[in-house]
Protein backbone atom coordinates (compact mmCIF):
# COMPACT_ATOMS: atom_id res chain seq x y z
CA UNK A 1 0.00 0.00 0.00
CA UNK A 2 0.95 3.39 -1.10
CA UNK A 3 0.65 7.00 0.63
CA UNK A 4 2.83 9.24 -2.17
CA UNK A 5 5.03 11.93 0.01
CA UNK A 6 5.14 15.35 -0.82
CA UNK A 7 8.19 16.76 -2.63
CA UNK A 8 10.07 19.20 -0.55
CA UNK A 9 13.95 20.78 -0.42
CA UNK A 10 15.58 20.36 2.22
CA UNK A 11 18.29 17.37 2.28
CA UNK A 12 17.38 14.38 4.77
CA UNK A 13 20.73 14.22 7.46
CA UNK A 14 21.30 11.52 9.81
CA UNK A 15 19.38 8.64 8.33
CA UNK A 16 20.76 5.71 9.23
CA UNK A 17 19.57 3.73 6.76
CA UNK A 18 20.45 6.10 3.92
CA UNK A 19 23.03 3.77 1.79
CA UNK A 20 23.21 1.17 4.32
CA UNK A 21 20.83 -1.73 5.23
CA UNK A 22 17.96 -1.19 7.26
CA UNK A 23 17.56 -4.38 10.49
CA UNK A 24 14.24 -6.10 12.00
CA UNK A 25 13.07 -4.53 15.09
CA UNK A 26 10.85 -6.47 17.97
CA UNK A 27 7.96 -4.27 18.58
CA UNK A 28 7.10 -6.12 22.01
CA UNK A 29 3.30 -7.06 23.17
CA UNK A 30 1.42 -6.44 26.50
CA UNK A 31 -1.08 -7.84 29.12
CA UNK A 32 -3.12 -6.10 31.37
CA UNK A 33 -2.74 -7.96 34.53
CA UNK A 34 -6.27 -6.61 35.66
CA UNK A 35 -8.70 -3.77 33.51
CA UNK A 36 -11.17 -2.37 35.23
CA UNK A 37 -13.63 0.76 33.54
CA UNK A 38 -14.12 3.23 36.41
CA UNK A 39 -16.54 5.16 33.99
CA UNK A 40 -17.64 6.59 30.46
CA UNK A 41 -16.77 9.71 29.41
CA UNK A 42 -18.94 12.03 27.31
CA UNK A 43 -16.48 11.56 24.15
CA UNK A 44 -17.45 8.00 24.31
CA UNK A 45 -14.42 6.49 25.29
CA UNK A 46 -13.97 4.86 29.20
CA UNK A 47 -12.53 5.70 31.97
CA UNK A 48 -9.68 2.47 32.95
CA UNK A 49 -7.85 1.62 35.75
CA UNK A 50 -5.29 -1.36 34.56
CA UNK A 51 -1.65 -2.33 34.26
CA UNK A 52 0.07 -2.79 31.60
CA UNK A 53 2.87 -5.54 31.50
CA UNK A 54 4.94 -5.06 28.40
CA UNK A 55 5.93 -8.74 27.08
CA UNK A 56 9.19 -9.30 24.40
CA UNK A 57 7.02 -11.26 22.12
CA UNK A 58 5.89 -9.51 19.39
CA UNK A 59 6.16 -8.14 15.91
CA UNK A 60 9.42 -7.16 13.85
CA UNK A 61 9.19 -4.02 11.78
CA UNK A 62 11.78 -3.22 9.04
CA UNK A 63 11.91 0.42 8.49
CA UNK A 64 13.64 1.59 5.54
CA UNK A 65 13.84 5.50 4.63
CA UNK A 66 15.65 5.37 1.51
CA UNK A 67 12.55 5.40 -0.38
CA UNK A 68 10.58 9.01 -0.88
CA UNK A 69 7.31 7.60 -0.62
CA UNK A 70 5.30 5.67 2.04
CA UNK A 71 4.66 2.01 1.69
CA UNK A 72 3.39 -0.67 3.95
CA UNK A 73 4.15 -4.58 3.51
CA UNK A 74 3.01 -6.98 5.85
CA UNK A 75 4.42 -10.63 6.17
CA UNK A 76 3.38 -14.06 7.97
CA UNK A 77 5.30 -14.95 10.84
CA UNK A 78 4.25 -17.02 13.55
CA UNK A 79 1.11 -15.35 12.71
CA UNK A 80 -0.89 -15.57 8.70
CA UNK A 81 -1.55 -11.82 7.62
CA UNK A 82 -5.27 -12.79 7.11
CA UNK A 83 -6.27 -10.62 9.73
CA UNK A 84 -4.55 -7.09 7.49
CA UNK A 85 -7.01 -4.54 6.83
CA UNK A 86 -8.39 -4.48 3.65
CA UNK A 87 -8.50 -1.07 3.25
CA UNK A 88 -4.86 0.49 3.00
CA UNK A 89 -6.26 3.65 5.16
CA UNK A 90 -6.99 1.78 8.04
CA UNK A 91 -3.68 0.36 8.14
CA UNK A 92 -2.15 1.82 11.61
CA UNK A 93 1.49 1.34 10.48
CA UNK A 94 0.62 3.62 7.15
CA UNK A 95 -1.44 6.29 9.64
CA UNK A 96 1.24 6.43 12.25
CA UNK A 97 4.09 7.06 9.20
CA UNK A 98 1.38 9.66 7.97
CA UNK A 99 0.92 11.68 11.24
CA UNK A 100 4.14 11.58 11.99
CA UNK A 101 5.43 12.84 8.83
CA UNK A 102 2.56 15.42 8.75
CA UNK A 103 3.71 16.35 12.24
CA UNK A 104 7.43 16.53 11.21
CA UNK A 105 6.26 18.83 8.18
CA UNK A 106 3.92 21.39 10.76
CA UNK A 107 7.39 21.72 12.45
CA UNK A 108 10.01 22.70 9.60
CA UNK A 109 11.17 26.27 8.77
CA UNK A 110 12.25 25.37 5.32
CA UNK A 111 10.97 23.50 3.19
CA UNK A 112 13.77 20.06 2.72
CA UNK A 113 14.95 18.87 -0.73
CA UNK A 114 13.82 15.09 -0.19
CA UNK A 115 10.31 13.80 1.32
CA UNK A 116 10.08 11.51 4.18
CA UNK A 117 9.39 8.61 2.96
CA UNK A 118 9.21 4.99 4.71
CA UNK A 119 9.39 1.39 3.11
CA UNK A 120 7.65 -0.77 6.26
CA UNK A 121 7.82 -4.42 5.97
CA UNK A 122 5.90 -6.09 8.97
CA UNK A 123 6.42 -9.58 9.90
CA UNK A 124 3.41 -10.96 12.29
CA UNK A 125 3.55 -12.37 15.14
CA UNK A 126 1.05 -11.41 17.60
CA UNK A 127 -2.58 -12.03 16.58
CA UNK A 128 -4.78 -9.45 15.09
CA UNK A 129 -7.58 -8.76 17.86
CA UNK A 130 -5.84 -10.92 20.56
CA UNK A 131 -5.90 -7.98 23.21
CA UNK A 132 -1.70 -8.29 23.60
CA UNK A 133 -1.77 -4.45 22.03
CA UNK A 134 0.07 -6.05 18.78
CA UNK A 135 -0.73 -3.54 16.47
CA UNK A 136 -0.43 0.02 19.40
CA UNK A 137 2.95 -1.91 19.73
CA UNK A 138 4.11 -1.97 15.51
CA UNK A 139 2.79 1.82 15.56
CA UNK A 140 5.18 2.78 19.02
CA UNK A 141 8.06 1.23 17.72
CA UNK A 142 7.83 2.87 13.79
CA UNK A 143 7.06 6.17 15.77
CA UNK A 144 10.18 5.36 17.64
CA UNK A 145 12.23 4.13 14.21
CA UNK A 146 11.41 7.20 12.22
CA UNK A 147 12.32 9.96 14.82
CA UNK A 148 15.65 8.39 14.34
CA UNK A 149 15.54 7.54 10.66
CA UNK A 150 14.28 10.75 9.53
CA UNK A 151 16.51 12.73 12.49
CA UNK A 152 13.42 14.49 13.82
CA UNK A 153 14.48 14.52 17.43
CA UNK A 154 10.85 14.70 19.21
CA UNK A 155 11.45 13.57 22.86
CA UNK A 156 9.43 10.56 23.93
CA UNK A 157 6.66 12.59 25.27
CA UNK A 158 5.68 14.19 21.93
CA UNK A 159 6.04 10.83 20.42
CA UNK A 160 3.78 9.25 22.97
CA UNK A 161 1.23 12.41 22.66
CA UNK A 162 1.19 11.70 18.42
CA UNK A 163 0.79 7.76 19.45
CA UNK A 164 -1.87 8.40 21.87
CA UNK A 165 -4.11 10.04 18.97
CA UNK A 166 -3.55 6.66 16.97
CA UNK A 167 -4.21 4.60 19.73
CA UNK A 168 -5.25 4.53 23.55
CA UNK A 169 -2.71 1.32 23.84
CA UNK A 170 0.17 3.34 21.74
CA UNK A 171 1.43 5.82 24.96
CA UNK A 172 2.79 2.68 26.73
CA UNK A 173 4.82 1.09 24.14
CA UNK A 174 6.36 4.35 23.09
CA UNK A 175 7.56 4.97 27.03
CA UNK A 176 8.82 1.06 26.77
CA UNK A 177 8.20 0.10 30.42
CA UNK A 178 5.24 -1.52 32.05
CA UNK A 179 3.23 0.57 33.53
CA UNK A 180 -0.21 1.46 35.77
CA UNK A 181 -2.40 3.37 33.83
CA UNK A 182 -5.55 5.68 34.39
CA UNK A 183 -7.39 7.80 31.85
CA UNK A 184 -8.28 6.08 28.25
CA UNK A 185 -5.01 4.30 28.97
CA UNK A 186 -2.69 6.89 28.10
CA UNK A 187 -2.11 8.58 32.08
CA UNK A 188 0.79 6.21 32.99
CA UNK A 189 3.09 5.39 35.83
CA UNK A 190 5.71 2.79 35.93
CA UNK A 191 5.22 0.37 38.14
CA UNK A 192 6.31 -3.79 38.97
CA UNK A 193 3.15 -6.23 39.90
CA UNK A 194 3.80 -8.50 42.60
CA UNK A 195 2.84 -12.32 42.89
CA UNK A 196 4.81 -13.02 39.33
CA UNK A 197 7.96 -14.12 38.14
CA UNK A 198 7.45 -11.91 34.97
CA UNK A 199 7.44 -15.28 32.48
CA UNK A 200 4.19 -15.88 31.77
CA UNK A 201 1.91 -18.17 29.28
CA UNK A 202 -0.13 -16.73 26.79
CA UNK A 203 -3.05 -18.70 24.79
CA UNK A 204 -3.73 -17.74 21.75
CA UNK A 205 -7.21 -19.16 20.71
CA UNK A 206 -9.08 -19.31 17.14
CA UNK A 207 -11.33 -16.11 18.40
CA UNK A 208 -10.35 -12.43 17.09
CA UNK A 209 -12.79 -9.94 19.98
CA UNK A 210 -13.55 -6.45 18.22
CA UNK A 211 -12.66 -3.63 20.87
CA UNK A 212 -14.93 -0.98 19.50
CA UNK A 213 -17.90 -3.44 19.84
CA UNK A 214 -16.95 -5.37 23.45
CA UNK A 215 -16.73 -1.63 24.89
CA UNK A 216 -20.52 -0.74 24.13
CA UNK A 217 -21.47 -4.62 25.04
CA UNK A 218 -24.82 -4.35 27.08
CA UNK A 219 -23.44 -5.82 30.65
CA UNK A 220 -20.36 -4.46 30.95
CA UNK A 221 -19.08 -3.34 34.25
CA UNK A 222 -18.51 0.66 33.73
CA UNK A 223 -18.19 1.57 37.24
CA UNK A 224 -15.74 -0.26 39.33
CA UNK A 225 -14.87 2.03 41.94
CA UNK A 226 -10.98 3.57 41.67
CA UNK A 227 -8.45 1.98 43.64
CA UNK A 228 -4.56 2.66 44.69
CA UNK A 229 -2.58 1.18 42.44
CA UNK A 230 -0.47 0.16 45.16
CA UNK A 231 -3.10 -2.20 46.41
CA UNK A 232 -4.03 -3.41 43.22
CA UNK A 233 -0.50 -3.96 41.81
CA UNK A 234 -0.05 -6.42 44.97
CA UNK A 235 -3.42 -7.86 44.82
CA UNK A 236 -4.10 -8.37 41.03
CA UNK A 237 -4.41 -12.14 41.14
CA UNK A 238 -7.32 -12.08 43.62
CA UNK A 239 -8.06 -8.94 44.36
CA UNK A 240 -8.52 -7.40 40.82
CA UNK A 241 -10.96 -8.57 37.36
CA UNK A 242 -11.22 -8.12 34.02
CA UNK A 243 -14.37 -6.78 33.65
CA UNK A 244 -14.51 -8.03 29.74
CA UNK A 245 -13.83 -11.34 31.22
CA UNK A 246 -17.58 -12.53 32.07
CA UNK A 247 -18.84 -11.31 28.41
CA UNK A 248 -16.53 -13.58 26.41
CA UNK A 249 -16.42 -16.59 28.54
CA UNK A 250 -20.65 -16.26 28.29
CA UNK A 251 -20.22 -15.80 24.42
CA UNK A 252 -17.78 -18.49 24.22
CA UNK A 253 -18.57 -21.72 25.92
CA UNK A 254 -15.15 -23.30 24.57
CA UNK A 255 -13.04 -20.05 25.71
CA UNK A 256 -14.35 -20.71 29.18
CA UNK A 257 -13.67 -24.36 29.34
CA UNK A 258 -9.82 -23.37 28.58
CA UNK A 259 -9.28 -20.88 30.71
CA UNK A 260 -10.77 -22.93 33.73
CA UNK A 261 -8.21 -25.75 32.57
CA UNK A 262 -5.45 -23.06 32.37
CA UNK A 263 -5.96 -22.07 36.26
CA UNK A 264 -6.58 -25.94 37.85
CA UNK A 265 -2.88 -26.83 35.88
CA UNK A 266 -1.24 -23.01 36.14
CA UNK A 267 -3.14 -21.55 39.37
CA UNK A 268 -4.29 -18.74 37.57
CA UNK A 269 -5.46 -17.56 34.45
CA UNK A 270 -7.16 -14.08 32.82
CA UNK A 271 -7.90 -12.77 29.86
CA UNK A 272 -6.04 -9.92 28.67
CA UNK A 273 -7.53 -6.48 27.46
CA UNK A 274 -10.43 -7.11 25.65
CA UNK A 275 -9.98 -10.34 24.25
CA UNK A 276 -9.17 -13.32 23.82
CA UNK A 277 -5.98 -14.22 24.60
CA UNK A 278 -5.51 -16.13 28.26
CA UNK A 279 -2.45 -15.62 30.24
CA UNK A 280 -0.87 -17.36 33.53
CA UNK A 281 2.26 -16.34 35.23
CA UNK A 282 4.23 -19.67 35.27
CA UNK A 283 7.51 -20.02 37.70
CA UNK A 284 9.66 -21.12 34.69
CA UNK A 285 9.44 -20.90 30.56
CA UNK A 286 9.86 -24.84 30.47
CA UNK A 287 6.56 -25.06 32.81
CA UNK A 288 4.73 -22.29 31.07
CA UNK A 289 5.48 -24.60 27.84
CA UNK A 290 4.47 -28.17 29.47
CA UNK A 291 1.40 -26.23 30.33
CA UNK A 292 0.62 -24.92 26.79
CA UNK A 293 1.39 -28.11 25.58
CA UNK A 294 -1.19 -29.82 27.68
CA UNK A 295 -4.13 -27.56 27.21
CA UNK A 296 -3.41 -28.17 23.09
CA UNK A 297 -3.46 -31.71 23.03
CA UNK A 298 -7.74 -30.80 24.94
CA UNK A 299 -8.78 -27.78 23.42
CA UNK A 300 -9.44 -27.51 19.79
CA UNK A 301 -10.06 -23.74 20.52
CA UNK A 302 -6.49 -23.42 21.73
CA UNK A 303 -4.68 -22.65 18.55
CA UNK A 304 -1.45 -21.91 19.21
CA UNK A 305 0.76 -20.52 22.85
CA UNK A 306 3.55 -18.77 23.48
CA UNK A 307 6.32 -17.85 26.42
CA UNK A 308 7.57 -14.65 27.07
CA UNK A 309 9.00 -12.32 29.57
CA UNK A 310 8.05 -8.84 31.21
CA UNK A 311 10.40 -6.57 29.96
CA UNK A 312 10.07 -4.49 33.19
CA UNK A 313 11.07 -1.13 33.27
CA UNK A 314 13.91 -1.68 30.76
CA UNK A 315 12.73 0.95 28.27
CA UNK A 316 13.11 -2.02 25.22
CA UNK A 317 10.74 -0.29 22.53
CA UNK A 318 12.94 1.44 20.07
C1 LIG B 1 -9.03 -2.70 25.68
C2 LIG B 1 -7.58 -2.28 25.59
C3 LIG B 1 -6.95 -2.41 26.99
O1 LIG B 1 -5.57 -2.20 26.95
O2 LIG B 1 -6.77 -3.06 24.76
P1 LIG B 1 -6.99 -4.14 23.54
O3 LIG B 1 -7.94 -5.18 23.98
O4 LIG B 1 -7.50 -3.36 22.36
O5 LIG B 1 -5.62 -4.70 23.28
C4 LIG B 1 -7.47 -0.80 25.16
O6 LIG B 1 -8.16 0.05 26.03
C5 LIG B 1 -7.90 -0.51 23.75
O7 LIG B 1 -6.91 0.30 23.19
P2 LIG B 1 -6.82 0.52 21.60
O8 LIG B 1 -7.09 -0.77 20.91
O9 LIG B 1 -5.55 1.23 21.33
O10 LIG B 1 -8.06 1.46 21.43
P3 LIG B 1 -8.39 2.56 20.32
O11 LIG B 1 -7.93 2.08 18.99
O12 LIG B 1 -7.94 3.90 20.82
O13 LIG B 1 -9.97 2.52 20.40
C6 LIG B 1 -10.74 1.48 19.87
C7 LIG B 1 -12.16 1.67 20.38
O14 LIG B 1 -12.23 1.21 21.74
C8 LIG B 1 -13.02 2.08 22.52
N1 LIG B 1 -12.25 2.54 23.69
C9 LIG B 1 -10.89 2.40 23.72
C10 LIG B 1 -10.17 2.77 24.84
C11 LIG B 1 -10.89 3.31 25.95
N2 LIG B 1 -10.26 3.68 27.05
N3 LIG B 1 -12.24 3.45 25.89
C12 LIG B 1 -12.92 3.06 24.78
O15 LIG B 1 -14.15 3.19 24.75
C13 LIG B 1 -13.48 3.21 21.62
O16 LIG B 1 -14.78 2.89 21.20
C14 LIG B 1 -12.59 3.12 20.41
O17 LIG B 1 -13.26 3.45 19.26
N1 LIG C 1 -0.56 -2.63 11.33
C1 LIG C 1 -1.52 -3.20 12.08
N2 LIG C 1 -1.21 -4.25 12.87
C2 LIG C 1 -2.19 -4.84 13.61
N3 LIG C 1 -3.48 -4.46 13.61
C3 LIG C 1 -3.81 -3.43 12.84
C4 LIG C 1 -2.86 -2.76 12.04
N4 LIG C 1 -3.50 -1.79 11.40
C5 LIG C 1 -4.77 -1.83 11.78
N5 LIG C 1 -4.99 -2.82 12.62
C6 LIG C 1 -6.28 -3.11 13.23
O1 LIG C 1 -6.16 -2.99 14.67
C7 LIG C 1 -7.01 -3.93 15.32
C8 LIG C 1 -6.24 -4.87 16.22
O2 LIG C 1 -5.32 -4.25 16.96
P1 LIG C 1 -4.22 -5.10 17.75
O3 LIG C 1 -3.46 -4.11 18.56
O4 LIG C 1 -3.47 -6.00 16.86
O5 LIG C 1 -5.08 -6.05 18.66
P2 LIG C 1 -5.74 -5.75 20.07
O6 LIG C 1 -6.18 -4.30 20.05
O7 LIG C 1 -6.86 -6.70 20.24
O8 LIG C 1 -4.68 -6.00 21.07
C9 LIG C 1 -7.68 -4.71 14.20
O9 LIG C 1 -8.94 -4.13 13.97
C10 LIG C 1 -6.76 -4.53 13.01
O10 LIG C 1 -7.45 -4.68 11.79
Amino acid sequence: MTADGQTTDRPLENATTKGGSPTWRRAGSKLNLYLHINARRPDGYHELQTFFELLDYGDELLVDTNPEDIRVDWIAGDEPIDGRPTDPGDDLLCRTALRLRQYAHDLEQAPRRRPLGAHITLKKHAPVGGGLGGGSAAAACLLLALNREWALDLPRETLAEIGRELGADVPVFVRGESATAHGIGEELHPGTAGQTTGIYLVLIPALSSPTARLFVADGLKRDTPKRSDTDLLEHWRQGATNVFEPLLLAAHPALAALRDDLESQAGFARVTGSGACLFAPVTSADEGRRIGHALAAKHPVLRRYFVSRSVGNGKSAS
